[in-house]
């Protein structure tokens, strides 16, 4: 069984309230996200494992805890996942990167797929899959789908902002990911975007509205 991890911490708190403002520019929401990105990925990835390696310090030789060589994916759903995924290589540089393209409908809100490219062996690595917001649902649906399609069992899901409907229709069709989320918000609107939210993530950090 997977786990919800609402994140709780005053410095995320605090870069999301920026975020949400409309006077941040595409600059300084760029940098937040990317910020936000590395500090929620601090938390996702609380539970890797380490093996003791004999290291010989100036003073004496020991058994110190290292990373276990567990291997890593990022894989963002774009366009506005990938304004988180820097931040989360930040923590582990070697990671490899797949990406999941994919776009809501307008009118209907259903995600529909433009590309995916993903690592090889992605089934023997812990996926971390960011996109800033989930709404519906519907997006972060398709893309766990795509990627347990590859035989991934291992994922983790992390967003800046969830709407309630899209938390809990993410955990009824994959009821064994782990997710994170930064800020738990009220609800959709009638357009089903977040409400308070910060609006379109992905029009926000590349300026294309
Ligand atoms: O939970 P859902 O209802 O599926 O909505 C969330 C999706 O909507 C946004 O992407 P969008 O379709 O705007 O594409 P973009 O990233 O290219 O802007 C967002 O980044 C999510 O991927
Ligand atoms: O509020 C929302 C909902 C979907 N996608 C966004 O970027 N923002
Ligand atoms: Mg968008």
């Amino acid at each position: 069984m997977g786990k919800v991890t609402i994140i709780d911490h005053p410095l995320i708190k605090h870069k999301i309230s920026l975020l949400r403002d409309e006077n941040t520019g595409t600059r300084d929401f760029r940098i937040l996200v990317e910020e936000i990105a590395m500090l929620m990925g601090y938390e996702a990835l609380r539970d890797l494992p380490t093996e003791l390696v004999s290291v010989k310090t100036p003073i004496t030789t020991a058994d110190v805890p290292m990373l276990s060589g567990k291997k890593l994916a990022v894989v963002p759903i774009l366009r506005a996942g990938l304004g988180m995924v820097n931040g989360i290589l930040a923590l582990v540089p070697s990671a490899k990167v797949g990406h999941i393209g994919l776009y809501r409908d307008e009118v209907t809100h259903e995600p529909h797929e433009y590309f995916c490219k993903l690592p090889e062996n992605i089934d023997e690595r812990l996926v971390i899959l960011p996109d800033p917001m989930l709404a519906t649902g519907g997006s972060a649906i398709t893309a766990v789908d795509f990627i347990k399609q590859r035989g991934c069992t291992n994922i983790k899901f992390m967003c800046v902002i969830a709407a309630p409907e899209g938390l809990e229709a993410l955990k009824k069709a994959h009821p064994d990911i782990d997710i994170y989320v930064g800020s738990l918000d009220e609800k959709l609107n009638e357009n089903a975007y977040i409400v308070p939210g910060l609006g379109d993530a992905g029009d926000r950090i590349f300026g294309t509205k």
